[in-house]
């Protein structure tokens, strides 16, 4: 169970996040919705310690994350993997490196960098890489992978964290609508089979209605609408995307609008 209770962050007058209370049971998908600037982001950089909170708390298993500090936070950091826009991968790096940098929090830095791997984390990473149905690109530089496959790529560096949590932010903002489906298949996939729990911030509603178990839709920092996505009204989520609306609306359906693979798996062969 993840809980937050009363997080705020201000960024001098102004609080990115206000007083946001959340509890997210273990193995729940989450999207985070709301126009750009409120404050989706910034939660999920407290959840993983990437910003601190001015004030309040996040509890994960009963333990207090926002006290982590030293190796403890370094520990809490390879349980809640964070997936970003733009991948954030090593171009020059191999494919199967890229992935193995996820074990960065497993070693110190510096084994990490010398990628000394033993045979069992590799295995690892290729399992990773094969769910993802991108093991054939293992030994390829990351530089050469389509947006999409990057993406996928991270998803795997993520995944061999061995994380309890998955932090998504705006995981298909930079995708064409096959590879956006197929980054939220896989998304799902994990969340649905390994039981880890997802929080997505998305910028689409229609990704968020097809894809999550909850939506919490954020305005100025606030939660203004916590519930499933058919609990969610078209006027609530005209309400909370405002003048954004008919972007969230109208690219919501020409990206994600082809249906999720049934069952969740699928992902083999999807490029
Ligand atoms: N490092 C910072 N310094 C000052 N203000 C910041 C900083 N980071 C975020 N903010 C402000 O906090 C508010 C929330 O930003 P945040 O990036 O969390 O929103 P968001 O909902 O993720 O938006 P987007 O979808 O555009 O990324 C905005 O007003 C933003 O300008």
């Amino acid at each position: 169970m993840l809980e937050i209770t009363q997080l705020t962050k201000a960024f001098g007058p102004n609080k990115a996040v206000d007083n946001i209370t959340l509890s997210v049971p273990q193995g729940q998908m989450v999207g985070v919705i709301g126009r750009s600037g409120a404050g989706k982001s910034t939660l999920l950089r407290m959840v993983n310690r990437l910003a601190e909170p001015t004030d309040g708390k996040i509890l994960f298993g009963g333990r207090e994350v926002t006290a982590l500090r030293g190796r403890a936070l370094h520990a809490w950091r390879a349980e809640c993997a964070m997936v970003f826009q733009q991948f954030n991968l090593v171009g020059r790096m191999s494919v199967i490196n890229n992935v193995l940098m996820g074990r960065i929090f497993h070693h110190g830095f510096a084994t990490a960098m010398l990628q000394i791997f033993g045979p069992e984390e590799r295995a690892l990473a290729i399992r990773a890489l094969d769910r993802l149905g991108m093991a054939h690109t293992a030994l390829q530089r990351a530089e050469t992978l389509s947006g999409g496959q990057m993406q996928r790529v991270a998803i795997a560096r993520a995944l061999v964290q061995q994380p309890k949590l998955m932090l998504a932010d705006e995981p298909i903002a930079s995708l064409d609508p096959l590879n956006a489906k197929v980054v939220m298949d896989a998304l799902r996939t994990i969340n649905r089979e390994d039981g880890i729990t997802v929080l997505a911030n998305l910028h689409t509603l229609d990704t968020a209605r097809t894809y999550c178990d909850r939506i919490v839709g954020l305005m100025e920092g606030r939660v203004v609408f916590d519930g499933t996505p058919d609990q969610l009204t078209d006027r609530q989520a005209r309400e909370i995307y405002g003048a954004e609306a008919d972007d969230a609306f109208s690219e919501g359906v020409t990206s994600t609008a082809l249906r999720p693979a049934q069952p969740v798996r699928a992902l083999e062969g999807a490029e």
